[in-house]
């Protein structure tokens, strides 16, 4: 496999079974899986090419297993990621307590890392309201207390997934300009990195 440039690292991070590896699916292969669920072992990569404006922002994304298990691993993955997109079920209050985890570890150890909050399924709230367990309002107030963004997505329906991502390839398009002409000597734009395939879905 050829090394790919990697303009900006991007870590899916939250509880099992909120619905990263779904995400980029739809994301990447415009599809959502049916069938037994499988959860993610170690972390997946993808490189995803990105058109912002003129430009191409290439996002390396890194798909983490959410299981606690492998948290100590997720640790490695989010390391020098300039977006983490920390997912939580809105059918799951627990995994909001989750997502809060994440965010502190980023907010402790990745200064330089955007943080996007992600509702998930929001397609089984279209369906029934009554199963919604965390609130839009206090979600967003969360996401402004820690300056993040703040997203409800679907990836059974595709709604607000293309918007996430392109989000981060636009903010991280602007933070490099931003860089570059503060003129700090790093210009993030050539930033090189090459990744491999990790690991994998268990069968
Ligand atoms: N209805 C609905 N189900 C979803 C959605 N996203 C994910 N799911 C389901 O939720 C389950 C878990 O999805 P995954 O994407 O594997 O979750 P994950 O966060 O990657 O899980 P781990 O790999 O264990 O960390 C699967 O059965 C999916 O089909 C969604 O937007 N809507």
């Amino acid at each position: 496999m050829s090394a790919m440039r990697v303009d900006a690292k991007v870590v899916m991070l939250g509880k099992e079974s909120v619905g990263k590896t779904s995400l980029v699916e739809r994301y990447v292969h415009h599809r959502f899986l049916v069938g037994p669920y499988q959860n993610t072992i170690g972390a997946a990569f993808v490189a995803k090419p990105i058109q912002v404006g003129e430009k191409v922002i290439t996002l390396g994304i890194w798909d983490t297993a959410g299981s606690e298990r492998y948290e100590a691993m997720s640790r490695i993955y989010y390391r020098g990621a300039r977006a983490a997109i920390v997912c939580y079920d809105l059918t799951d209050s627990s995994s909001f307590q989750r997502a809060r985890f994440w965010v502190k570890e980023l907010q402790n150890c990745e200064e330089f890392c955007k943080i996007y909050l992600c509702g998930t399924k929001n397609d089984l709230i279209m369906a029934d309201r009554s199963v919604r367990q965390i609130d839009y309002h206090d979600a967003q107030d969360f996401a402004e207390e820690i300056g993040a963004r703040h997203f409800e997505t679907s990836s059974k329906t595709g709604s607000n997934v293309d918007e996430l991502f392109q989000a981060i390839a636009e903010d991280y398009n602007d933070t490099a300009f931003q860089y570059m002409t503060e003129d700090t000597g790093v210009d993030l734009g050539q930033r090189k990195d090459s990744y491999f395939y990790s690991c994998c879905h268990n069968n």
